[in-house]
């Protein structure tokens, strides 16, 4: 399917394991999208907006044929899906995804920016990006992930 992607989810309301699995199930039947490599559900603290639940974080790997605003149409279309409501900006959500990488590509709009443009300071993407790619490569970045997660503070929040 020629582009690869890289997803991370997460959810801290409701069953989150459920919402994570069912939206990874909904992504795989999108024409276009196959879902090629799942991390481990890691349990995380909530960073940014601290008095709420415990997230599940998780990242995919995906092949697509989809640009990337159509992914980012079906990644929006399957958060609406199941019942993701944008009350607080950073409160609590049933499921969120977010687009991490997009091949090596820079993408910077209104709508649409990647590399995701907090991906670097959260130690809840970074791990499980890592160990489903322990290789990847940031074009925003001068340094490899691996010495970037050496330095965050909160990844003791990632268990
Ligand atoms: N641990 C953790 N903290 C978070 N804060 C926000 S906002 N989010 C939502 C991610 O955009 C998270 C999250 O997924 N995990």
């Amino acid at each position: 399917m020629g582009n690869i992607a890289y997803i991370a989810l997460g959810s801290n309301m409701g069953d989150r394991v459920s919402y994570l699995r069912a939206a990874i199930e909904a992504l795989h039947r999108r024409e276009g999208i196959s879902v090629t490599s799942s991390s481990s559900i890691y349990e995380t603290d909530p960073v940014g907006y601290v008095n709420q639940g415990k997230f599940l974080n998780m990242v995919i790997e995906v092949a697509t044929t989809l640009s990337p605003f159509a992914l980012l149409d079906a990644t929006q279309q399957i958060e609406q899906q199941f019942g993701r409501k944008r009350e607080i900006r950073w409160g609590p959500r049933t499921l969120d995804l977010d687009i991490l990488l997009y091949n090596h590509e820079n993408i910077e709009t209104e709508q649409l920016t990647i590399p995701h443009p907090r991906m670097a300071e959260r130690a809840f993407v970074l791990i499980p990006l890592l160990e489903v790619n322990a290789h990847v490569t940031v074009p925003t970045l001068s340094e490899p992930l691996i010495d970037i997660i050496g330095r965050l503070p909160d990844k003791k929040g990632v268990h």
